[in-house]
């Protein structure tokens, strides 16, 4: 029997990578506090704010099906998430350019008996960048509801060199491997 996706996100890339296959989904808030997580590793962090905000949420009924999801920026040690102000929106940028970096999401799957989590990985590689490029992309206000302070599916296009792996992954969501793994789900595109 076909499940139901409930979406636990407010993230409006996630929505549209799923309006974009066609899976039918309802969106349920979650609300978690992601300063709990401490580890300094990136494949550790997004899992583990995955889990949470997956977690943080009931299921309804046995025909519904929960994902969460969650996306960090990542170069050399430090994990670069959403941007609190323009200092760090710079920082975050300028350490970026002319550089290849890493974007990890995180994707959970749960249903009443069942629970999968998978983490895709895709590198970004941004040409040198010049200081009055950057300070302009900033004036856009773009960098600040996205991890490491650009959105490749916008204006933030402009930086990319090349793409290593999924781009989607990039944008919150490795769209073709959870339409794969929500067919395990019971989770089907609908015409
Ligand atoms: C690198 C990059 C990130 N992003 C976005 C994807 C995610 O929405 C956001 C990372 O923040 P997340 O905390 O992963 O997600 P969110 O707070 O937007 O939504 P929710 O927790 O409710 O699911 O950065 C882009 O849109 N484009 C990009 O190029």
């Amino acid at each position: 029997m076909t499940k139901h996706l409930i979406l636990a996100s407010s993230s409006p890339r996630r929505q549209e990578l799923l309006h974009q296959v066609k899976i039918p989904f309802t969106i349920r808030k979650p609300n978690v506090d992601e300063s709990q997580v401490k580890t300094t590793d990136p494949f550790e962090k997004v899992k583990q704010l995955a889990i949470r905000k997956g977690h943080n949420l009931q299921l309804e009924n046995k025909d519904e099906v929960l994902l969460s999801s969650d996306t960090v920026v990542s170069y050399k040690k430090d994990i670069f998430e959403k941007p609190k102000n323009k200092e760090e929106a710079y920082q975050m940028i300028s350490t970026l350019s002319g550089n290849i970096h890493e974007v990890f999401t995180a994707v959970m799957i749960r249903s009443s008996d069942d629970e999968f989590i998978f983490v895709e990985s895709t590198n970004v590689e941004f040409w040198p960048l010049r200081e009055e490029e950057i300070n302009w992309y900033i004036s856009t206000n773009e960098p600040y509801d996205k991890a490491g302070a650009y959105g490749i599916q916008q204006t933030g296009a402009m930086f990319v060199k090349q793409v290593i792996g999924d781009y989607y992954n990039v944008v919150g969501l490795p769209i073709s491997r959870v339409v794969r793994e929500l067919r395990r789900f019971s989770v089907y595109p609908e015409a």
